[in-house]
């Protein structure tokens, strides 16, 4: 199976995380951390400081790895790097998403996560 790889920024704020809602495309409408997939000859970590200006507009820092998500979609494979990261610079403004919100721990149940995400958000409620 084809595998997809890809990175996300787990972007927090204080206690708040931030999450997006998908604008198009086969996930139209589910929640996910914003991020994209890695170009030739980038690092993890360039490719996300990348996709998050591109989506967001905001220049973010890039801190450690949280987790590597491996979930099998029907027609591909994803892996996908996850870092917590924090807004650097900017006003957050929304180029591809529908929707965003700030989301405590106790609020992180309130969106419908992509499926892939739904294991490291219960990872995340742990250390929270
Ligand atoms: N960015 C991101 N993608 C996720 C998450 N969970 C999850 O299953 N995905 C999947 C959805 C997509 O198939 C893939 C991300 O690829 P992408 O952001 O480049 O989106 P896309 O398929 O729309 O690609 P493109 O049109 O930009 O080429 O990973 C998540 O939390 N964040």
């Amino acid at each position: 199976m084809k595998t997809i790889e890809v990175v996300a920024a787990i972007i927090k704020d204080g206690n708040k995380i931030f999450a997006t809602q998908r604008g198009y495309g086969e996930f139209k409408d589910g929640w996910e951390f914003p991020g994209g997939k890695i170009e030739d000859g980038e690092s993890p970590q360039e490719a996300l400081v990348r996709e998050i200006k591109e989506e967001l507009d905001v220049e973010i820092s890039v801190q450690e790895l949280f987790d590597t998500v491996e979930y099998d979609y029907p027609g591909f494979h994803l892996t996908m790097h996850c870092f917590i990261s924090s807004l650097k610079a900017g006003e957050i403004v929304l180029n591809e998403h529908e929707d965003a919100r700030w989301l405590y721990k106790e609020e992180l149940d309130t969106v419908a996560w992509l499926p892939a995400d739904e294991g490291l958000i219960e990872k995340l409620k742990k250390v929270l």
